[in-house]
């Protein structure tokens, strides 16, 4: 199934996001560890995390099943507590919307420290300047396209912008579904719903959890040749988890996590690659540094 996402590019979106600087990370974890439960039951699911993503960059996340992949992801996001470390945020990224009126303190490096927020300030956060796109799209099913897109900034009391909806979904190729329930959307159709609503808020930083899981291969390039464009082009930043090689061939950086460690760190990933480091991983069953960094 061939849809109009896959052939079209974001071009004409530019300037209309909300980017950050280039260079700068937008995200930074520092010493990360993250426990679940505690002494002889506990589960360390992060061990240690250092690690920036720079602005304008697309990042893969790989790893085998339980390595920590979603539980950075959450962390970084705050979705989630962490059990020591930090998680620091460019507050640049924080500053394009008027009306913020809960800005947590900013560091001299121009960060905000996510890990010494309240939930409130966490939240608002999230739904101002972070966007989020699930495996499972997570669309209301009894609201419309156009109505799942537009929910971030209804929850907000935001006006829409109708110049950069209307864009959102030429470019998603979406003007002819907007008045369709998401039963009545295909799977790539939902996930381009999803990708509308998660940019609709123009967010400094994209979180994507496995974002093609659910889709064949044709939806799966069109979504990823969508969130690679809006990087390129409009100097997005995308965070995206995946156990896909293919997916992952698509960012411009690959991180491997194993036993809640980096253990490995590529540029300009191809599917063979990390296919093969993958690989190594699992015949490994429990990582070793000396083996898989670059
Ligand atoms: N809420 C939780 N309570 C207890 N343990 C958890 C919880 N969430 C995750 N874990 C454990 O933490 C470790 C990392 O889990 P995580 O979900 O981050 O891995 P993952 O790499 O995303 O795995 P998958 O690819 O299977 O989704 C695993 O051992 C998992 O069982």
């Amino acid at each position: 199934m061939q849809n109009k996402a896959d052939t079209s590019s974001s071009q004409g979106l530019i300037d209309r996001a909300g980017p950050g600087v280039v260079g700068q990370p937008a995200v930074s974890a520092r010493q990360l560890t993250k426990d679940y439960g505690q002494g002889s039951n506990a589960v360390h699911a992060l061990r240690g995390i250092d690690v920036n993503f720079e602005q304008g960059r697309f990042t893969a996340i790989m790893g085998p099943s339980g390595s920590g992949k979603s539980t950075l992801m959450h962390v970084l996001a705050g979705l989630d507590t962490v059990t020591s470390g930090h998680v620091y945020m460019a507050a640049d990224l924080l500053h394009s919307k008027s009306g913020d009126r809960h800005h947590p303190s900013i560091d001299q490096a121009g960060r905000v420290d996510l890990t010494r927020m309240d939930d409130r300030q966490l939240t608002l956060i999230r739904r101002r300047h972070l966007g989020f796109i699930f495996q499972s799209f997570n669309l209301l099913p009894m609201f419309t396209a156009k109505q799942n897109i537009l929910m971030p900034l209804v929850l907000d009391g935001v006006r829409p912008d109708s110049s950069w909806m209307e864009q959102l979904v030429e470019t998603l190729g979406l003007s002819e579904r907007l008045d369709h329930l998401p039963g009545e959307l295909s799977g790539g159709q939902q996930q381009r719903v999803a990708i509308a609503r998660a940019l609709i808020t123009k967010p400094g930083l994209v979180f994507a959890d496995e974002p093609t899981g659910n889709l064949d291969l044709a939806s799966s390039t069109g979504v990823l040749k969508f969130l690679r464009d809006s990087v390129r082009e409009l100097n997005q930043t995308v965070i995206m988890v995946t156990h896909d090689a293919y997916a992952a061939s698509y960012a411009d950086r690959a991180l491997v996590l194993a036993d809640g460690r980096i253990v490995a760190d590529r540029q300009n990933p191809t599917v063979k690659a990390m296919n093969d480091l993958l690989a190594e991983q699992v015949s490994a069953g429990t990582a070793d540094d000396s083996q898989v960094q670059d």
